[in-house]
């Protein structure tokens, strides 16, 4: 596959921000082309290719050159601690990544477990922390309900998960939502592109006056 014959490459995640991803592109005025098939990794539009990725995959993509532009949560790049411009939030996609407990629990945390390692090591530094960090892939809540950690940083929605699990949501450590993000260098050498569609963008997420 060659990219080089596209005026811009957009990478998005193929979870549960995909559909929005899309719609907003579209109410942007940028309607993208959607896969044909299920397994399809990347499809071509109009001067455009959209590469499917898991959701953390995509600011390694935007920062290495690969992909022009992304959508990606807060919450990602946070973790990712790459240096991306990020002109626009897209305003889908609302969470929080927050430190969650057994209830009563207030001794010094020693063991925290979480999907998001780098954050949570710098959230603890930021705090004067000094506890183990121990990097999982999902189902986090396990770690406290089995005593692998006596806390875990994850993200929280309705907040549903949590309860089920008879956990607390102890602190609220930042809050995130779906952002454009853009490779720097991409901002310059494709300007007449990238700066109208990023235009567009801030203008389709602008919430209605009143
Ligand atoms: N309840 C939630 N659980 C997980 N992520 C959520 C939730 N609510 C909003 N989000 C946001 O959605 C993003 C995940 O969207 P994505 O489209 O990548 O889904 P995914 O494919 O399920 O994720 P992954 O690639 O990690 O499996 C998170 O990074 C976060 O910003
Ligand atoms: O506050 P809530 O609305 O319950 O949402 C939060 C939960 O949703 C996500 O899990 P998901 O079901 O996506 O599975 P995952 O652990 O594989 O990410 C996240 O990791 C939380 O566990």
């Amino acid at each position: 596959m060659t990219l080089s014959g596209f005026d811009w490459v957009v990478a998005l995640p193929k979870g549960r921000m995909m559909a929005d991803a899309y719609r907003i592109f579209e109410r942007a005025g940028y309607p993208l082309p959607a896969a044909a098939g299920e397994r399809e990794l990347w499809h071509a539009g109009e001067g455009v290719a959209v590469l499917e990725l898991r959701g953390g995959d995509v600011p390694t993509y935007v920062d290495l050159g690969i992909a022009d532009v992304g959508v990606a949560g807060r919450d990602v790049l946070l973790e990712a601690g790459r240096e991306l411009y990020e002109p626009v939030d897209l305003g889908f996609g609302a969470c929080r990544l927050s430190l969650i407990r057994r209830p009563g629990d207030e001794g010094p945390v020693r063991r925290v477990a979480s999907k998001y390692p780098r954050f949570t090591q710098a959230w603890l530094r930021s705090r004067g922390l000094v506890a183990d960090v121990v990097k999982l892939s999902g189902n986090v809540e396990l770690a406290v309900l089995t005593g692998l950690a006596d806390a875990v940083v994850d993200v929280v929605q309705t907040g549903s998960t949590i309860r089920a699990a008879g956990l607390v949501e102890v602190e609220v450590l930042a809050r995130s939502s779906a952002r454009l993000v853009v490779n720097k260098s991409a901002l310059k050498l494709k300007r007449a592109v990238l700066r109208p569609l990023i235009e567009e963008l801030r203008r389709a997420t602008r919430k209605p006056e009143g």
